[in-house]
């Protein structure tokens, strides 16, 4: 009998045929389809309806009586999308990996000692001291381009706080489970995590240091040393899961390039300055 005759699709449907069933109903729906579509569900595809919940897009809902109205609907619901499995399967990592590292979250913890030292370089990503030690130096600052670079740093540190809370309340995506909340001086959206503050901060400053300071080697190997060690240490306290912190250092790296495009010349400073009245 040839492969694909009707009977044999038919055996396939009775047998719960998988992947293959996929592919028929994709093509036509035949008879025998529209057929299962109304017998009422098998044991096991009742469980994964209840597993996954309704909308869950994993395509399993064929089954329902309801989706024999919608035939183009459920073509696309019955096949995951290679990009959706990888993105499953990357935050499936993503979080394994993070609780993983999560080794200093409370003092309980596998690395619990090295809590206080974790939280120190925290303060140092922290923007606070960032802003406020900006302000301090322009206040002190007597020469023009001392001050051009500080403004514009100081710009810089804005945008990055605005932009970092404009995409936390559009993701809105929760602080892993094992953070302790025991941050200093947050606003509301650091109660989401995707990107981490500290690590778009630490690769904005990182680059403004390396670009706009004349540093030895080895006082540039020592900042891109911080900036690695406060990406690690927000996943390590358990603030954030790992893409947080990659997307927050990519994040960090364009707003960068983004200020570079932007920068703000003493002369335009001053007009700036002057338009404000200061
Ligand atoms: C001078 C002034 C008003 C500064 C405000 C700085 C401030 C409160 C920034 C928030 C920093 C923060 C807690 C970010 C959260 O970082 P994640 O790495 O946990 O996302």
């Amino acid at each position: 009998m040839p492969a694909h005759s009707p009977k044999s699709r038919n055996r396939e449907l009775k047998s719960g045929g998988g992947g293959r069933l996929e592919f028929l109903v994709l093509s036509k729906p035949p008879a025998a389809l529209q057929r299962a579509a109304s017998e009422p569900p098998s044991p096991r595809h009742r469980a994964v309806q209840q597993v996954e919940g309704p909308g869950s897009g994993l395509g399993l809902r064929r089954d329902s009586a309801s989706s024999s109205s919608q035939p183009d609907d459920d073509c696309m619901k019955l096949n995951p999308s290679l990009l959706g499995i990888a993105l499953r399967s990357l935050l499936a990592i993503d979080l394994w990996l993070s609780k993983r590292l999560g080794v200093c979250a409370t003092e309980d913890s596998p690395w619990g000692s090295a809590r206080p030292i974790m939280k120190l370089i925290e303060v140092s990503g922290h923007g606070i001291p960032w802003i406020g030690g900006t302000l301090y130096c322009l206040c002190k600052s007597d020469s023009t381009a001392g001050q051009e670079v500080l403004l514009n740093l100081l710009l810089a540190l804005i945008l990055d706080l605005v932009l970092v809370g404009i995409v936390k309340s559009l993701v809105r995506r929760r602080r892993p489970t094992h953070n302790k909340m025991d941050m200093f001086a947050t606003f509301s959206v650091d109660r989401y995590s995707f990107p981490s503050g500290h690590a778009t901060r630490a690769a904005l400053g990182g680059r403004f240091f390396l670009n706009h300071l004349v540093l030895a080697v080895p006082l540039r190997v020592l900042v891109m040393l911080w900036v690695c060690i406060v990406g690690l240490s927000r996943v390590m306290l358990g603030r954030h899961n790992v893409t947080d912190v990659v997307c927050g250092f990519s994040m960090g790296y364009l707003q960068y390039s983004l200020v570079e495009y932007m920068w703000l010349s003493s002369s335009n400073l001053q007009t700036f300055l002057r338009l404000l009245g200061i």
